[in-house]
C-alpha cells in the first residue's frame, strides 16, 4: 500500500509529520486554519499539491465546526483565511490557484439567493474534500503520459531515471507527480534503474524518496548532488523527471533548489529533462520565471542535521528554497492532459484546468 500523507475523514484532518520521517511515522492534527498555517510553514507537511489540499482541508475542518449562520460573514471568514494559508509559503503556486477559485466559489454560493447557509457551507466543504480525488487521478494521468513519452524516446527496452527533490505520494494526496511517471515505469517493467539526489539542505530525497522507493520496492539509488555530473557520464541516463512548484506562462520552471543545475547538466549531455506537473502549478500570470518569488528558509536547515551541527558556527548562509530552471533546458511538461513542450502551454491551459473540482 502506497503511503498515506494526508488522512481526511468529514471534519478530521491529519498529516504525516515529514520532518520525523524516516526515523518515526507520527500523525499531527490539524483543527483548523492556524493549525494548517503552522504544519505547512515548519514543512510537517510540503510539496506544492500537498500544501494545497491541506491548506484547504484546514479551512474545511474549521468551517464544519463554525456554527456561523450568515452567509457574508461566511464568505468575508473565507476569503481572509485563505489568503492567511496562501501565505504560509510563496513559491508554489497551487495553494494561490486553489484559493482563488474557492474565493469565487464562495461569491458565487453568496450571491446565490437560493443557497441557503447550511447548502453554502456543504458545497463548499464537498468542493475542498473533491481535491483529494482529483489530485490522485491527475497524478496517475500524470503517470501514464509521461511514461509513454519515455518509452517513445527511448533507445533501448529499458529505462533509468534520474530524480530529485520528493514528488510522491508524500508531496500530494497520493500516487506522486515525477514519482508518478516513475511509479508508472516500474509498473510496466521498463524501468531498470532510478536515481534520486539527496537534495540538500532540507534531505527530501535522502529522507522522503528514497523512504517511497524502498516502501515500493522500486530498484533505486541514492546520491549526493554533487554526483549528478558523474552519474550522467558513467550510468547512461535516459532522462530526468521532476516536480514543480510554479511554472509560469512560458516554461521557466521553479522547483527545488538544484532543479536548475541539474538542467544544465542533462543539457550538456544530452538527457531529456522533463518536468512533472498538474495544471495546477502553471502560473499564465506569469510572463516568465523571473518574477516568480522564491522562499528564502532559515539558515539552521544549512547548518544543522536535526540537532547535530555541521556548518562552523559563525558562517554566514544563504539559503533559497527553490530554482527557476530556463525553458529552453526542459524538453517537455507532463501534465493530466498530455505532455507538451514548454511553448505550447499557452494553447494547453484551458477554460476547464479547475484546481478546485466544481461542487
Ligand atoms: C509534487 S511536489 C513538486 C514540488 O513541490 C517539489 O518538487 C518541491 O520542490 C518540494 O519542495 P518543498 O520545499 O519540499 O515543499
Amino acid at each position: 500500500m502506497s503511503l498515506e500523507s494526508i488522512k481526511y475523514k468529514r471534519g478530521k484532518l491529519e498529516v504525516l509529520d515529514q520532518l520525523l520521517l524516516p526515523l518515526q511515522t507520527k500523525y499531527v492534527k490539524v483543527e483548523g486554519v492556524e493549525d494548517g498555517w503552522k504544519v505547512i510553514n515548519k514543512m510537517q507537511v510540503r510539496g506544492a499539491p500537498a500544501i494545497a489540499i491541506v491548506g484547504c482541508l484546514s479551512l474545511a475542518v474549521e468551517l464544519l465546526k463554525d456554527d456561523i449562520e450568515d452567509k457574508k460573514i461566511m464568505r468575508q471568514e473565507i476569503e481572509g483565511k485563505l489568503n492567511y494559508l496562501v501565505s504560509a509559503r510563496p513559491t508554489a503556486v497551487n495553494i494561490k490557484l486553489a484559493a482563488d477559485e474557492l474565493i469565487n466559489l464562495a461569491n458565487t454560493l453568496n450571491a446565490d439567493e437560493n443557497v441557503t447557509p447550511n447548502e453554502f457551507k456543504e458545497r463548499f466543504v464537498i468542493s475542498i474534500e473533491n481535491m483529494l480525488i482529483k489530485d490522485i487521478e491527475d497524478n496517475k494521468a500524470i503517470g501514464k503520459f509521461g511514461c509513454e513519452a519515455i518509452l517513445n524516446n527511448a533507445n533501448d527496452g529499458s529505462v533509468r531515471i534520474l530524480t530529485h527533490c520528493n514528488t510522491g505520494s508524500l508531496a500530494t494526496a497520493g500516487y506522486g507527480t515525477a514519482l508518478g511517471v516513475i511509479r508508472s515505469l516500474n509498473e510496466s517493467k521498463k524501468l531498470e534503474h532510478v536515481y534520486c539526489t539527496e537534495t540538500r539542505p532540507y534531505n527530501q530525497g535522502a529522507r522522503l524518496t528514497a523512504y517511497e522507493l524502498v516502501h515500493e520496492k522500486i530498484p533505486a539509488t541514492l546520491i549526493v548532488d554533487s554526483m549528478v555530473s558523474a552519474l550522467m557520464y558513467t550510468r547512461n541516463i535516459t532522462a530526468v523527471v521532476v516536480g514543480a512548484d510554479r511554472v509560469a506562462a512560458n516554461g521557466d520552471t521553479a522547483n527545488k533548489i538544484g532543479t536548475y543545475q541539474i538542467a544544465i547538466v542533462a543539457k550538456h549531455h544530452g538527457v531529456p529533462f522533463y518536468v512533472a506537473a498538474p495544471l495546477s502549478s502553471i502560473d499564465m500570470s506569469l510572463t516568465s520565471g523571473d518574477r516568480i518569488k522564491i522562499e528564502e528558509r532559515p539558515d539552521r536547515e544549512m547548518t544543522h542535521i536535526g540537532e547535530h551541527r555541521i556548518a562552523a558556527p559563525g558562517i554566514s548562509c544563504w539559503n533559497p528554497s527553490f530554482d527557476v530552471t530556463p525553458t529552453n533546458l526542459i524538453t517537455g511538461i507532463i501534465t493530466e492532459k498530455g505532455v507538451f513542450t514548454p511553448n505550447q502551454l499557452k494553447d494547453v491551459i484551458p477554460k476547464d484546468s479547475a484546481v478546485v473540482p466544481k461542487s
